[in-house]
């Protein structure tokens, strides 16, 4: 679901054999970007002209890489149909309602949803030392392009066409981060979802005209010492707002959940 930058790339991995799987369906709200994706296919899976439709066959997993909106309006049928769900756009999980509907439907039709690290890494120690997490801090650091069209604009007088030098845009917890700029920090929502919470974890987020990284530090630190992490992601080549390591992140999730063997890491 949601045939864009990450869903085309994951469709590839797909068809090359990278990630053992066959893809059978996809979805998007434009038709011109599910044809798109199938025209770069060797192995054309159909496409569907409804959402609902992809958990209605025989699969093992429906992948989202679409948008909150798309999580908001299918995950629940996906579970309820007894699928594994993948999301991207994990956002939408910072609504406590939506959360724990989804959480109750993954014990009670006993299927799992996978939220890959995405355009960050750490995710793994920060969930080992969360009971005795203090303080969590995210500052991401994206060219203005890789932030236009965000909500914020549409009430902010920033005018990021008029941004010269580095300049800090938003300062705030991660659940309004991601209200605010839902397709630029899902990964405040995932470092909230394993850390503190999204009340508590706080996210800065800078225009920075002379950069050409997406660039994500992360500082975490509590009664086990402190950890920092720096990610200086390149942006896709489609959608300089989503980075390569977000793309590469979601294809080893789905490689590892297509295959059996050793698994390392928490
Ligand atoms: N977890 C993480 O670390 C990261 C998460 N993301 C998130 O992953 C998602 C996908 O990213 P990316 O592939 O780069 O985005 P793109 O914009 O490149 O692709 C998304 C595609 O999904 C379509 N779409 C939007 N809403 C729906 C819907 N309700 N149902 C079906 N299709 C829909 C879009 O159409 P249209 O363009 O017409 O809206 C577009 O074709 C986004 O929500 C993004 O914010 C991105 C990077 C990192
Ligand atoms: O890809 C990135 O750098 C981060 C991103 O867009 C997101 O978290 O939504």
């Amino acid at each position: 679901m949601g045939c864009g930058a990450i869903g085309t790339q994951i469709a590839l991995a797909i068809d090359s054999g990278k990630i053992p799987g066959t893809l059978t369906h996809v979805y998007d709200t434009s038709k011109d970007a599910s044809s798109s994706l199938v025209s770069k296919l060797k192995n054309k899976p159909i496409i569907v002209e409804n959402p609902h439709l992809l958990s209605s066959y025989p699969v093992d997993i429906v992948v989202e890489a679409a948008s909150q909106e798309a999580v908001r309006n299918v995950a629940h049928s996906v579970l309820q149909n007894k699928r594994d769900l993948m999301i991207m756009s994990v956002g939408a999980l910072l609504d406590e309602s939506i959360y724990d509907i989804l959480s109750e439907a993954c014990e009670h039709f006993h299927k799992t949803i996978y939220l890959p690290s995405g355009a960050i890494g750490g995710l793994d120690t920060i969930k080992s030392v969360s009971d005795l997490l203090e303080s969590v801090t995210l500052t991401t650091t994206k060219h203005p392009k890789s932030l236009k069209g965000a909500k914020f604009f549409e009430t902010s007088k920033i005018d990021l066409e008029k941004i010269t030098t580095q300049t800090i845009i938003f300062e705030g917890t991660a659940k309004e981060a991601v209200s605010q700029f839902p397709a630029n920090i899902n990964v405040a929502a995932l470092l909230s979802l394993v850390g503190v919470g999204s009340e508590k974890t706080m996210v800065k987020i800078v225009a920075d005209p002379n950069t050409d990284k997406n660039t994500h530090t992360i500082v975490a630190q509590g009664k086990f010492g402190k950890m920092s992490f720096n990610i200086e992601n390149i942006p896709d080549e489609t959608n300089p707002k989503t980075s390569k390591l977000a793309i590469l992140s979601a294809i080893e999730t789905l490689r590892k959940y297509c295959s059996s063997g050793i698994s390392i890491g928490t």
